[in-house]
This record gives C-alpha cells, sequence and structure tokens, in this order.
C-alpha cells in the first residue's frame, strides 16, 4: 500500500509487522469519513471518564462511548460499564470491518479527540475480559494523528504510522502483551477526529 505526500511521489508506508499490524488506508472514501465524524461528533452521548491514577482521580484527556451487544459489561479502572446499543452507522462500520478482518466483534469503544490537547497515553489493551493476543480494529474519522507503537521492554523498538480519514488498523498477536501503543499530544494545531476500536468481550 502507498501513502501519497503532498509532492505527489508514492511515500511508503513505514513496514509495519504483519504478524502485529496491518493497516488499510481508506475503507471509507473521504465524504463518507466526514460524515461518518459529523454525526458521531453530534449524536454520541459522549462521556469524560475519570479514571484512579495511583489514588488520584484523573480526567482522559479525550471523550469516550462505550456500544455493544447487550451484556457485554465491562470493567475500567474498578468501574462497570455497560454498553449502548448499537446504531446503524456503527452497524454499517462494523460489517465492513469484519469483512476485512475475518472477525466478528460485540463491542466498539469510541474514542473523541477534539484538539491536539486530547491524546492517549502509553497503554496495551489488555484487560482480562479482551483474553490472550485479542484481535483489534481500530478505525479513523477526521483529523489525522499518530500513532506510536513500542516495545515494553525495549522501548527503542517502536513503529509511528499516521493513522488516516476512513482508515482500518489491525492489531493482533502479541501486540497487547509486549507492546504498547499512543495517540500523542500535538503542538500543532489538530482538528476534531473520532476513534473506533472494535473489539471482542468475553463474558
Ligand atoms: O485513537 C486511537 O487510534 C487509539 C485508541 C486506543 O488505543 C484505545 O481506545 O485503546
Ligand atoms: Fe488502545
Amino acid at each position: 500500500m502507498e501513502q501519497f505526500n503532498i509532492f505527489g511521489n508514492a511515500a511508503p508506508v513505514p513496514k509495519l509487522p504483519p504478524e502485529l499490524m496491518e493497516y488499510f488506508p481508506g475503507i471509507f472514501n473521504t465524504d463518507e469519513s466526514y460524515s461518518f465524524l459529523k454525526t458521531f461528533i453530534s449524536s454520541v452521548p459522549w462521556q469524560q471518564q475519570i479514571i484512579s491514577m495511583y489514588g488520584k482521580d484523573v480526567a482522559t484527556p479525550r471523550l469516550t462511548a462505550w456500544y455493544g451487544d447487550k451484556g457485554h459489561s465491562y470493567t475500567f479502572s474498578g468501574t462497570k460499564f455497560d454498553p449502548l446499543p448499537w446504531t446503524d452507522e456503527l452497524l454499517q462500520i462494523k460489517q465492513r470491518v469484519e469483512k476485512i478482518s475475518s472477525v466478528v466483534f460485540n463491542t466498539v469503544l469510541l474514542n473523541y479527540y477534539r484538539n491536539a490537547n486530547d491524546s492517549v497515553a502509553w497503554h496495551s489493551d489488555d484487560e482480562y475480559e479482551l483474553g490472550t493476543d485479542p484481535v483489534i480494529a481500530s478505525v479513523s474519522f477526521g483529523q489525522v494523528r499518530r500513532f506510536d507503537v513500542r516495545n515494553k521492554t525495549d522501548h527503542q523498538h517502536k513503529y509511528a504510522i499516521d493513522l488516516e480519514n476512513g482508515s482500518l488498523l489491525l492489531m493482533k498477536g502479541d501486540m497487547q502483551h509486549n507492546w504498547e501503543h499512543r495517540v500523542p499530544k500535538s503542538t500543532k494545531t489538530l482538528a476534531e477526529r473520532v476513534n473506533l476500536t472494535f473489539r471482542i468481550i468475553n463474558k
């Protein structure tokens, strides 16, 4: 796959280890993607989660929402969350993602990055309910943001990829076991972005 830079030359996408990550640009076209972005921003009941970090309450620097099949609640930092019911848009995206990944997902976490100050810190999605070596399908709409990946024990072993409007990133293998990822803040002015991570939650 190729990304095009502003000079019109094909710039190679950084080589990703296919056993960890596969990147699919443009699984939705630009218009569809901006339309999803607008719909999600205006109609999702976004919340700012307060998480407990080293005994202190901290507001996450982004907004989130959780959708999925009934009965798949999710415990995060000691709080139990029940998913909202699937919407037509989410089911449409889920269907496209399942076709590409050959995986059937039962929940999706939505993240809304309002500007360059919103972010997600280094973490792995290694919650018990996700099981060992989960496949997670990450769909991005709106502002391109950088996605950093580093090995847990060797921080110099790392990857960076620009997640573009309408793209899909599949995470798999031991990605959540031996690697961490983040979406860093930026000093540039950045517009809004919504990211969806489709997951399988085992009860
Ligand atoms: O916004 C992204 O691209 C990543 C979000 C993420 O890592 C998560 O929801 O666990
Ligand atoms: Fe994550």
